[in-house]
């Protein structure tokens, strides 16, 4: 399991598959230098980060799905780690980020899907949704994707929301992290602040 949270009453948390970059992004949120690597299954334990006297702290959970040199054991356990550290913490979480690849994603779904699978990132945004947590779908490396409109409005598709994808604006975000183009998650994490009444939370996502 896993230990170490810093005693805090709000938390944004980062999930998603292996190597879509969270740790990425989580650097991009608090200016911190996570490891981050080409190899996926780089985070293993959660990476928090908090600020002395701020009852806020931000989590990186480990990657799930496919990673090299991982066996399957070990990564159903990397996985039901995450889904009860998130109904342990359902509470102090405001807001949970999705991360996924903007040009993987689709296909790694519909890849699981045609196995007669349940695909992880379906699995996990309806999880996150079922224990009530306000969710943002981080499609990330958009840098990398020619496509965007299509690509995101097969996105919404896939996690059953009807497109056009840009009336899920509080939903999906289109990033890139390594670009720092951030600005559609800064945003939608805002609006779900502010829906739950924490102006105060706002100067941490924007
Ligand atoms: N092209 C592109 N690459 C990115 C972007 N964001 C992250 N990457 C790269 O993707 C790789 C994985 O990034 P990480 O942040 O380590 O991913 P992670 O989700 O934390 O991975 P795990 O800890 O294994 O779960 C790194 O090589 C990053 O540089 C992006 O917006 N565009
Ligand atoms: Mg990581």
């Amino acid at each position: 399991m896993f230990e170490g949270r810093p005693d805090r009453d709000s938390e944004i948390v980062f999930v998603g598959r292996s190597n879509v970059g969270k740790s990425t992004l989580m650097r991009a949120f608090t200016g911190h230098d996570f490891t981050t690597g080409q190899k996926p299954g780089v985070t293993r334990s959660p990476n928090h980060y908090d600020w002395a006297g701020q009852d806020f702290v931000f989590t990186d959970l480990p990657g799930f799905g496919f990673m090299e040199g991982v066996d399957e054991d070990a990564r159903e356990t990397i996985k039901t780690d995450i889904v009860r550290y998130i109904e342990d913490h359902s509470e102090e979480i405001r807001a949970g980020v999705l991360v996924v690849d903007g040009k993987a994603a689709v296909d790694i779904i519909d890849r699981h899907e045609s196995r007669g699978e349940i695909p992880h990132d379906v699995e996990m945004f309806g999880f996150l949704r079922e224990v009530g947590i306000p969710t943002v779908v981080a499609v990330n490396k958009m840098d990398k994707v020619d496509d965007r409109d299509e690509r995101l409005d097969a996105l919404c598709d896939r996690l059953g929301l009807p497109g056009p994808w840009q009336q899920w604006r509080d939903t999906i975000a289109p990033i890139s992290a390594k670009r720092d183009q951030l600005d559609p998650l800064r945003e939608a994490l805002a609006e779900h602040l502010r829906e739950q009444n924490r102006d105060d939370l706002l100067g941490f996502v924007v």
